[in-house]
């Protein structure tokens, strides 16, 4: 069993005047690594920010912090490189978002960086599927894309529990309204990388919640390698 329990705060819902130091104190809580959500407006209702905020990021932070890049744009395939000039560690797109995903994960592991793969609630899991021997994380989203702070979709459990039995060593995150209350059904069915927005940013104690959350998923990967 390859996969670790890591937490990835989303920054969504910091303040974005201060993102290079809402990012340190996240790191500095206890985070694996950051979880960047680029919006274009486009593919979801709504904008963030694009590749020269992750390179000036990159900057300030050094070269220690893992980034997720969660693209939810139209034609991912577009930002490939400036995503990997600007200093992004992997880059997850959304299979939605092309009609040739395969080429787009060739050019991603070209450019140097890992590449993770999205669905949006409506999308089935057999659609990811063929592509799965191919990527380094599978990435099941919980909430509909575009938004923090919304309601986790339970629904969306038997996707990450048929993509850890069909893939066990699979890097699989799941993105949306997960926290203290909704940590044990992901981690039960079998994610191991764990977004979580508002849970994190808006405690007052990061720390514990970071903690706790790698704690119950920990516990969940070592019961499953028992059961086996
Ligand atoms: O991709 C996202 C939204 O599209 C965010 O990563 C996600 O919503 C995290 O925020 P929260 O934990 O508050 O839901
Ligand atoms: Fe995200």
């Amino acid at each position: 069993m390859a996969y670790s329990a890591k937490i990835g705060p989303s920054i969504l819902s910091s303040d974005l005047s201060c993102l290079g130091s809402e990012c340190v104190r996240m790191m500095e809580s206890g985070a694996d690594y950051l979880h960047l959500d680029v919006m274009d407006g486009h593919f979801v209702p709504n904008i963030t920010f694009g590749h020269p905020m992750v390179e000036c990021l990159r900057k300030s932070l050094g070269q220690d912090p893992f980034f997720d890049m969660h693209m939810m744009v139209s034609r991912p395939e577009q930002w490939v490189k400036p995503m990997a000039a600007a200093g992004a560690n992997q880059y997850t797109f959304h299979i939605e978002a092309t009609t040739n995903p395969g080429n787009l994960i060739k050019e991603i592991k070209e450019s140097g960086m890992k590449v993770g793969l999205a669905i949006k609630p409506g999308t089935t899991v057999e659609e990811l599927a063929p592509w799965a021997n191919q990527i380094d994380m599978a990435l099941v989203m919980t909430v509909e894309p575009g938004f923090g702070g919304q309601k986790f979709i339970e629904d969306m459990m038997p996707k990450v529990n048929w993509l850890r039995s069909q893939f066990p060593s699979l890097d699989i995150e799941v993105d949306g309204g997960v926290g203290p209350d909704t940590i044990h059904k992901c981690a039960e069915a079998g994610a191991n990388m764990i977004v979580s927005g508002s849970a994190v940013i808006g405690s007052e104690d990061p720390r514990s919640v970071i903690a706790l959350l790698r704690t119950v998923v920990a516990e969940a990967i070592q019961k499953r390698s028992l059961d086996r």
